[in-house]
């Protein structure tokens, strides 16, 4: 049967009777099926509405069915499936004496009707050692609840427990019902670790051997307290050194028997048992009763110890089984009507059972750091393969962040068009910036309000209240800006009455205009655009508001003021300073120019990218090429040296043959020596090769000569479409701003002229050029210019560094090394 179930499995088992009533009882074919049928009780009268005629169908019946076939149709693959992680219980409930503790733990003194806690540690145990690939934990802990007072079966002094409490209904303080993320667990309650079955059974037959046993007149054995039996599972691979291991645990429920006080005749200290008992049952039967319920709200887990402690017991992720014990004599009917009852009610409740799987933090951290380091590797590679492997996922410095931050800036600002970004973190960082700068703003919004108003919180009347002792008018509704009666405003609408009318707006306009023409032509301020007014009423002095006009006279500034007290006037002034202001600064921004620095290089980036592309392409061949003219150089010098050597080595054999004397053929032909004759061949295949290299140079020379003339067009052509672009752009002329060129070399943009390469090549091109044509004069330069090159690069380096040399200047708007030089215009993140 598959361990994972749609409902709690419930299974009926009725104790042996010879006395079974056959008349009342029927078990039916299907093996699933009990009719029981009532006898009328004639002390609940004529008229009543007893039930008499039930039918319950369960997952099966046990009747007259030993131990081993019990456990093997209930119990065998809960058990199983605690190995492999799966959550069990298995509870008995029924009256007392209908042989619950039979089922559970059997009769201990025979093998043959041991219940089915024994069985399913024989069980585990057997698989345990089956699972040699796994190292399996094994626990068990044996709780005992008593008057809902828990106690610890498995207690280290469990004699000294119980007998230190003189109040036998008080359980040790230290026990109590807690819950965390891992379930459900007794804080106190004693846990044992099992190595064997043997261990695992000692631990059961002690548990067993301290089990509150109370006399009582239907069984004299009958356990008068709920028992929970609980095995503890760890199961961990012993071959891979997972961090994932798997934790379970099955629960043995032995309820307590559910009698009627009535029946069993209980007093005194047993009656109160009873009342215990057939309480906790009776919550128990509530929380099957919610979790049955598709619409509950809550279950009441918390009303009794046992409910609680079965909390994440009881259907849910858990396997569960139950066992519905009954006594099927005649005198027993009402009870196992009712046994029957709860068992169907607990058929309803769903169980979906699932793997408790748990990671051991300590491996998991070393298991993600592996996984960290495999997945950075790989990053790694692809951004090597994309060519980007100057990317960086390392949390952003200051200084890139000061970066983003700028860039920012300039995007808001509109300089830019778009903002780089290349990696999540520049993502964030660009992100956290828009942040700081919104912050920024609203500061900087708040300080100018505050400059010319007084903020108000209109929730708080007193504020309102101070603000009208210190003069000001607060408006009764919120629909406007009000004035104050002093210098100053505050937030709020102004009162009906204190609104002026359509005629006396319009005159006040006027007024405004008429002086606003005034203050404008003699630069003097209105009070209202001077901007921040004196909150003092003492300010507020008619006298001191009087401003000089132009020819001297007197403008009465009070007097306006007068007039304009009304608040439309002064939200008019202030929003008309507030327009010229903000033209002031458009104006302002729009006459500064971004620096043609920066410009070039977002040119670069936007505009000019195609052309830019295409520059470096040819910058690249020509590159090539002139590394293959210098080596090709190089091994014409070389070729050189070796004809010279060879020319010297050919006088020295001529001289030693000439002191030797001629010696002559019979032609009379001078014979030369054989060293003598190889050293012509060599000297022969030697110029031949010179000659063959000097041609290829030649071309060579040529094919640098076409690749620099493509490499100055098209850095002119860059140049002048930034200059246009520039103009354009910024200056809103495209033609009279002097251009890069006429400031740098003076002529006009767009006209063809002599371009000397030099004029615009940086350091390093200049000496490439220098040495290039020294190498065709004179082969042995080579060493030296490449000494000189070696330190302009460490000088250029040195300039893109910022480390501007003290000579270095350049004529304003012209390119400069230090923009070539310059890393890309994105976001100047050091990677
Ligand atoms: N299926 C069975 N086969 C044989 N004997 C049984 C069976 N069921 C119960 N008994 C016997 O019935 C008696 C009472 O059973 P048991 O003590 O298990 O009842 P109980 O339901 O646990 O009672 P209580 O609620 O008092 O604990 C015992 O002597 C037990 O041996």
């Amino acid at each position: 049967m598959s361990t994972k179930n749609r409902k709690v499995r419930v299974w009926g088992r009725f104790r042996p009777t010879s006395n079974f009533a056959k008349e009342n009882i029927e078990i039916l074919g299907d093996g699933k099926t009990v009719n029981v049928h009532l006898r009328k009780d004639p002390k609940k009268g004529v008229v009543n509405n007893q039930i008499l005629d039930w039918s319950f169908k369960l997952d099966g019946f046990f009747n007259n069915v030993d131990q081993d076939f019990v456990y093997n149709t209930v119990a065998a693959d809960i058990v199983s499936g605690s190995i492999d992680g799966y959550n069990g219980t298995l509870m008995c409930y029924g009256q007392t004496g209908a042989g619950k503790t039979f089922t559970m733990t059997g009769a201990t003194e025979s093998y043959q009707h041991r219940g089915l806690i024994p069985r399913a540690i024989s069980q585990l145990f057997r698989q345990i050692e089956d699972r040699l690939e796994y190292s399996n934990t094994v626990r068990v802990s044996y709780l005992e609840i008593y008057n809902e007072g828990m106690f610890d079966l498995l207690g280290n002094m469990p004699e000294a427990a119980w007998n230190s409490n003189k109040d036998p209904f008080t359980s040790p303080e230290h026990m109590v019902v807690t819950e965390n993320q891992d379930g459900v667990f007794v804080k106190g309650l004693s846990c044992h670790l099992a190595q064997n079955e043997e261990e695992a059974l000692n631990l059961l037959f002690e548990g067993e051997t301290n089990r509150s046993i109370a006399a009582h007149q239907l069984n004299k054995q009958s356990s008068r307290s709920h028992c929970i039996f609980t095995i503890y599972l760890e199961s961990r691979s012993r071959t891979q050194s997972n961090a994932k291991y798997t934790v379970s645990k099955v629960n043995f429920v032995d309820l307590a028997g559910s009698e009627r006080l009535s029946k069993s005749k209980s007093e005194g200290k047993t009656k109160e048992e009873a009342l215990y008992i057939n309480k906790s049952l009776s919550f128990l039967e509530q929380v099957v009763i919610a979790l049955a319920s598709r619409n509950r709200d809550h279950v009441p887990f918390r009303q009794s110890k046992l409910t609680h402690y079965l909390k994440d017991s009881i259907g849910g992720n858990c396997n569960t089984l139950l066992v519905a014990n009954m006594w099927a004599e005649k005198a027993q009917l009402e009870e196992t009507v009712s046994t029957l009852r709860f068992a169907t009610r607990m058929m309803c409740v769903a169980s979906e059972p699932c793997v408790n799987e748990v990671y051991d933090p300590a491996l998991l951290v070393k298991k993600l750091q592996r996984e960290i380091q495999h997945l950075k590797s790989e990053l790694a590679m692809h951004d090597t393969l994309t060519n980007r492997s100057l990317i960086s996922y390392d949390p952003l410095s200051e200084q890139q962040k000061y970066e983003i931050k700028s860039q920012v800036r300039r995007f808001l600002s509109g300089e830019l068009d778009e903002l780089d970004t290349i990696n999540l973190q520049q993502i964030l960082g660009t992100y956290n910036s828009f942040k700081d700068l919104y912050r920024e703003l609203e500061k900087e919004v708040e300080a100018r309000i505050r400059e010319k108003f007084v903020l108000l919180n209109k929730a708080d009347p007193q504020s309102i209240v101070m603000a009208q002792q210190a003069g000001m008018t607060v408006a009764d509704d919120s629909s406007g800006v009000g004035d104050l009666e002093g210098s100053s405003f505050g937030i709020g609408s102004a009162t009906r009455a204190s609104k002026a009318d359509q005629s006396s707006v319009i005159q006040l306009k006027k007024r405004e205009r008429e002086r606003k023409k005034i203050s404008v032509a003699g630069s003097v301020m209105s009070p209202v655009l001077s901007g921040k007014r004196s909150s003092s009423p003492a300010q507020s002095n008619k006298g001191e508001r009087k401003a000089e006009s132009p020819g001297g006279e007197k403008l009465d500034a009070s007097k306006d003021f007068e007039t304009t007290a009304s608040p439309v006037s002064s939200a008019e002034n202030l929003y008309r300073a507030e327009k010229i202001q903000k033209q002031k600064t458009e104006e302002a921004h729009f006459n500064t120019p971004p620096s043609r620095t920066s410009a070039f290089e977002d040119f670069k980036m936007d505009r000019g990218s195609e052309i830019n592309r295409i520059l470096i392409e040819n910058k690249g061949i020509l590159a090539s090429k002139k590394k293959e003219y210098s080596d090709l150089a190089n091994q014409i010098n070389n070729i050189k040296h070796s004809i010279d050597e060879a020319r010297g080595k050919l006088e020295q054999l001529k001289l030693m043959r000439e002191a030797d004397g001629p010696v002559l053929n019979e032609d009379g032909d001078i014979i030369i020596s054989e060293d003598e004759f190889l050293e012509i061949q060599r000297l022969k295949d030697l110029k031949i090769d010179y000659r063959t290299r000097y041609d290829e140079l030649h071309k060579l020379k040529t094919e640098v000569v076409y690749c620099q003339k493509l490499v100055d067009q098209c850095r002119l052509k860059l140049i002048q479409e930034f200059d246009n672009w520039y103009s354009e752009s910024f200056l809103g002329q495209a033609d009279e701003h002097p251009t890069s060129f006429n400031v740098g070399l003076g002529t006009k943009p767009g006209i063809a002229m002599p371009i000397t390469s030099l004029a615009l090549e940086d350091e390093q091109e200049k000496f490439e050029h220098l040495q290039y044509e020294m190498l065709m004069s004179n082969p042995d330069s080579a060493a030296y210019y490449n000494a000189k090159m070696k330190t302009a690069k460490r000088k250029v380096f040195g300039i893109s560094m910022g480390q501007q040399p003290s000579s270095y200047s350049r004529q304003p708007g012209t390119p400069t090394m230090s923009i070539r030089n310059k890393p890309p215009n994105m976001l100047q993140v050091q990677y």
